[in-house]
């Protein structure tokens, strides 16, 4: 059974419509990531199904109920946000108490057994008598995390929950994250405009665009099979071509800007003008004399320690690529470029 339905949901703010009818269905159990760039509407969208903000057309089912015009506290739904909204004055325990007292869930030995559990989840019950100020941030977002688990909601939602921390602890709390909701089996929506955050930690990653949906996948899917030119751009560190594709045999070739020719996989169903993608590191680069599909003059050479990232002029079109340090090549010189015809994709604007 679906933990949340979206069935064509819209928002406008005035006249300004944000949420542009999204349907997509979130499976019980499931972490799925809200994704895309600043403004695209993951926050408002996330806002809806907590019930902080209204539906301006569809419905919005949680579990088999209609959600659509409730409150957020009829909602079974828990949501942590960016700014850890701790009470200040209450102990970490107190805290986590919190919406077990509010919601009288359950007898009061039970809620400090309870509260203690969700505590424990998180790490945290040796700092149960702290005040949220004696605390470190990650320290804080975890009581948040521990005080929206504790009662067990159908769904979690998370508000980019991790971008108030410094890198290396956001990595842990990812860490941390992954075993929370392998521990509590909890349908989680988590909002982010980091791919790579949505990509390591989600079952599922819901990809949005002004307002609609971009592409819904798996991580890998959506990282190895974008769609299209928008999903593969804000999906990582891509090569994308501008070409004519044409026929070429049982196959296609795609005539490139600058008038080279690169051979494709793809069928003749692809012809007319498209882009061609293809990943830094699926780029083999050798010298010039050998034989290659493509040739280019090296631009930037950035040493990475592991690989070296090159910039590769190719009449004008500006490629990236990450290779091995076992050879290096020179700025100025003249390479050839290969990549696996399999590791090239043609996309549709
Ligand atoms: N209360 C509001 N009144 C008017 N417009 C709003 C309101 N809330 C959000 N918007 C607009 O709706 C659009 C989507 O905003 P939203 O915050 O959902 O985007 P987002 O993808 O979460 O962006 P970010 O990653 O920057 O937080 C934006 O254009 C924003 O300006």
């Amino acid at each position: 059974m679906a933990a949340v339905a979206l069935n064509n949901v819209t928002k406008a703010f005035g006249d300004v419509e944000v949420i542009k009818g999204i349907t997509v269905t979130i499976e019980k159990g499931e972490f799925v990531s809200l994704l895309g760039p600043s403004g695209c509407g993951k926050t408002t969208l996330l806002r809806m199904v907590a019930g902080l903000e209204s539906t301006t057309s569809g419905s919005i089912f949680i579990g088999e109920r209609d959600s659509t015009g409730l409150p957020p506290e009829q909602r079974d739904i828990a949501m942590v946000f960016q700014s850890y909204a701790l009470f200040p004055h209450l102990t970490v325990l107190e805290n986590v108490l919190f919406p077990l007292r509010m919601r009288k869930l359950s007898a009061r030995d039970k809620q400090v057994e309870r509260a203690r559990a969700a505590l424990e989840l998180v790490q945290l019950l040796h700092l149960a008598d702290r005040r949220p100020r004696e605390l470190s941030g990650g320290q804080q977002q975890r009581v948040a995390i521990a005080r929206a688990v504790v009662s067990e909601p159908q769904v979690l939602l998370l508000d980019e929950p991790l971008s108030n921390l410094d890198a290396r602890l956001r990595e842990n709390m990812q860490e941390e994250l992954i075993q929370l909701h392998r521990k509590t089996g909890l349908t989680t929506i988590f909002v982010t405009h980091d791919q790579e955050e949505a990509l390591s930690l989600s079952d599922r990653v819901i990809l949005l665009n002004g307002g609609q949906i971009e592409q819904v996948g798996s991580p890998s899917e959506l990282y190895s099979k974008p769609g299209t030119r928008f999903a593969a751009s804000f999906m990582g560190s891509t090569n994308l071509l501008d070409a004519e594709i044409v026929p070429h045999g049982d196959a296609t070739a795609a005539n490139l800007a600058g008038g080279q020719i690169l051979q494709l996989a793809d069928g003749p169903a692809s012809c007319g003008p498209g882009t061609v993608m293809f990943r830094q590191e699926d780029i083999q680069m050798c010298p010039s004399s050998a034989t290659s599909q493509l040739k280019g003059v090296v631009v930037t050479r950035i040493f990475l320690g592991a690989r070296v990232r090159y910039v590769i002029d190719l009449d004008g079109q500006a490629i990236r690529c990450l290779a091995p340090t076992d050879k290096l090549f020179e700025v100025g010189e003249t390479v050839g470029i290969s990549v696996p015809v399999e590791r090239m994709r043609v996309l549709r604007d």
